[in-house]
């Protein structure tokens, strides 16, 4: 019988086993009643048998005198015009931070370095999961070299101006922390 774990994130995106090897409506009640709890924590259920390797997806808040850079999607069709934190999918055996740093040589043309993570994490799909990280510029000029059609740097108030992918819009308050030297 397939087996299911409550789960619980914190608001620094760390993640944290609450129970496992429960039924489907053990896990149900029991996320439920952490959430009826009013806890500020996330919790959900998930299913043992969904196990595999998870995949990040980083993503760079590259910051740069003061701004920073949003990248407009040229691809793939339903993502294209969206904008985002430019990066990719972390490769078998690369580090978030080899991940972002490479990602932006290859779609900027630029050196970043990856500084630090910002809180939360999101599940783009099963077994991929998105992270941002402040990153800071080491050398060049951004170009739209790969995979976007526009880039644009933006100043703290400037953060709402451009229509963001669902999951970035909600990293934008530690955005601005980052851009205000919060
Ligand atoms: N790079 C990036 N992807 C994001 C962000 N927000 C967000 O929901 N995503 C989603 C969009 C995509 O479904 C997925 C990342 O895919 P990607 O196309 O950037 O990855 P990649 O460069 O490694 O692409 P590929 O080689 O697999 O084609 O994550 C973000 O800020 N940056």
């Amino acid at each position: 019988m397939d087996s299911f774990r409550v789960m619980r994130q914190d608001d620094n995106g760390n993640r944290y086993l609450v129970a496992k090897d429960l039924d489907r409506g053990a896990a149900d009640a029991l996320a439920a009643d952490f959430e009826a709890r009013g806890h500020k924590q996330l919790y959900w259920v998930e299913s043992a048998a969904a196990d595999g390797p998870v995949r990040m997806v980083v993503g760079a808040a590259l910051v740069h005198r003061g701004r920073v850079l949003a990248a407009r999607r040229s691809e793939p069709a339903d993502l294209a015009g969206a904008w985002e934190f430019p990066g990719g999918k972390a490769e078998p055996g690369e580090s978030e931070e080899q991940a972002l740093e490479r990602e932006l040589v290859e779609e900027l043309g630029v050196r970043a370095r990856a500084l630090h993570p910002l809180p939360g994490r999101w599940p783009v799909r099963p077994g991929l999961e998105l992270r941002i990280w402040a990153a800071e510029l080491l050398s060049g000029d951004p170009r739209p070299l790969q995979g976007h059609s526009e880039l644009r740097w933006l100043g703290p108030d400037e953060l709402a101006d451009v229509a963001w992918l669902p999951h970035d819009r909600e990293v934008l308050p530690h955005v601005a922390a980052l851009l205000s030297g919060g």
